[in-house]
């Protein structure tokens, strides 16, 4: 009995061995079964994308053809265009050769020399009564009529004269530096296109000379700035420009540098002519390389500091000295291996009133002097000039010396007359307005048609 209990024993713990290894084998199987269930889920996916692949690789091997045929194609479309590239950019850099010679030509037919007129407001009704000045043509704006001073005949009667004068263009009160400079853009193109240009601004003490040429909006900052547009705009056509800038004065004939402080001991100015380029260069004068628009800015008020200004009795702030702002460009082409060298000079001349009129004496007297020997030199050159004379006397002043390459020849020259609206400055207006006609009935380089002056007499009443 206890044999067989102790057998049974055994049998009972065999059992449970067998039984436990019995459940460890179906969890296993378990594991297994679900494994496989994975196995064949993921199998089944990669035979999809196998299958997908196959189609695309099929496809792909189908359309090689049509594909490396259409390629060529793109390829050759490529070439086209850029060929097109080239030749359109070729063909612009011939344009704007042909451009420069047309508005050459475009610009000799209005006239080598214009003149214009600018009336400024009257800025506080505490400066005066006002002149009689209309404008009769709204159409065109080339005319402005001036009444004169009353007058009395052999017979005692008084009467007044209307004067009417006729320029290139006038440009009334109300007009803005923005509409003048429209005009005088033609000029600033001329010379990024290799011309001499000269742009003065003549007339009396207080009249809006400083105001046209140098004041934050006037014609200076304005043409500095469409340059910069312009050279911009000239790189696509392969021109690159480098830009330059000097201000100087002529003062008593004698010439300063206006961007060198006196302090720093200035030396003296000489001017040098280069008679093959048409050049002339100042020696010993400061020259800045304008790189950026604000450089203009900082050499405006640096001139405005040094520049001579001394009292009159016609005015307080009056600048007895003409400056002149040298712009030189210079431009090249690196497709056509073209050059071009244009100076740009921007003239703010010293008040034109007459020595009586200034009430001025001693040194006073003596810049009034050389100011109106300075005007008369230029009228004299630009008369002689007009008459094709074969002797022109710009060495007989300064200013027309320094200026001798950007005044006739192929040069172009603008002259802004600045009138004053004040009936007290009347005959100044006169004298400065009939100065203008003079230098716009002369005529440099092609026909232009020249006006005279015809003048009208009214009742005084
Ligand atoms: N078109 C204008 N619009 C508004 N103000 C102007 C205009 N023209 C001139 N002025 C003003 O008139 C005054 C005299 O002008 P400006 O100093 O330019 O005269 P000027 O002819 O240069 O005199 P100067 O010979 O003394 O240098 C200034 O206060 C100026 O701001």
């Amino acid at each position: 009995m206890v044999e067989k209990d102790r057998e049974l024993q055994n049998m009972r713990s065999q059992l449970e061995a067998l039984q436990s290894d019995l459940d460890r084998e179906q969890t296993i199987k378990g594991k297994l079964q679900l494994q496989i269930a994975e196995m064949s889920t993921t199998n089944m996916t990669l035979e999809d994308r196998s299958r997908a692949l196959r189609a695309q690789i099929d496809f792909l091997e189908s359309d090689s053809k049509q594909q490396s045929d259409s390629f060529a194609d793109m390829e050759a479309r490529l070439q086209e265009a850029l060929r097109s590239a080239e030749e359109a950019h070729q063909k612009l850099i011939k344009e704007e050769t042909e451009r420069r010679i047309l508005f050459n030509k475009y610009q000799e037919l209005k006239g080598n020399i214009r003149v214009m007129c600018r009336v400024r407001p009257v800025l506080d009704p505490s400066e005066g009564g006002e002149a009689k000045i209309m404008f009769p043509d709204l159409k065109t704006s080339t005319q402005i009529d001036v009444t004169g001073p009353e007058e009395k005949s052999s017979l005692g009667i008084a009467s007044r004269k209307v004067v009417p004068f006729e320029f290139d263009r006038v440009f009334s009160p109300s007009v803005h530096n923005q509409e003048v400079f429209g005009e005088i853009s033609q000029l600033v193109q001329s010379a990024l296109d290799g011309y001499n240009v000269c742009i003065f601004c003549y007339g009396q003490t207080g009249s809006g000379k400083t105001y046209t040429m140098s004041s934050a909006d006037g014609m200076i900052p304005r043409a500095t700035h469409m340059i910069y547009d312009t050279i911009t705009k000239l790189k696509e056509k392969s021109w690159t420009y480098t830009m330059e800038g000097s201000f100087v004065e002529v003062y008593n004939e004698e010439l300063n540098d206006l961007l060198t402080p006196a302090v720093d001991g200035k030396r003296k100015l000489e001017i040098r002519h280069d008679d093959a380029r048409k050049q002339t260069t100042v020696l010993n004068c400061k020259s800045v390389a304008l790189d950026s628009a604000d450089k203009v800015e900082i050499m405006l008020r640096q001139a405005q500091n040094n520049r001579s200004v001394a009292a009159t009795k016609a005015n307080e702030r009056s600048s007895r000295s003409h400056s002149v702002f040298i712009l030189k460009l210079v431009g090249e082409n690196s497709a056509t291996l073209e050059r071009c060298e244009g100076t740009l000079n921007l003239v703010d001349l010293a008040g034109s009133e007459r020595l009586k009129h200034s009430g001025a004496e001693g040194d006073r007297m003596k810049e009034t002097q050389s100011i109106n020997k300075s005007l008369a030199c230029l009228g004299d050159v630009i008369e002689a000039l007009g008459r094709g004379s074969s002797h022109i006397p710009y060495r007989n002043s300064k200013l027309t010396h320094l200026l001798q390459y950007s005044l006739g020849g192929n040069s172009k020259t603008l002259m802004f007359v600045m009138v004053s609206p004040l009936e007290a400055h009347l005959k100044e207006t006169l004298t400065s307005l009939r100065f203008a006609t003079k230098v716009h009935n002369t005529h440099i380089g092609t026909a232009k048609s020249t006006k005279k002056t015809r003048e009208r007499v009214s009742d005084s009443s």
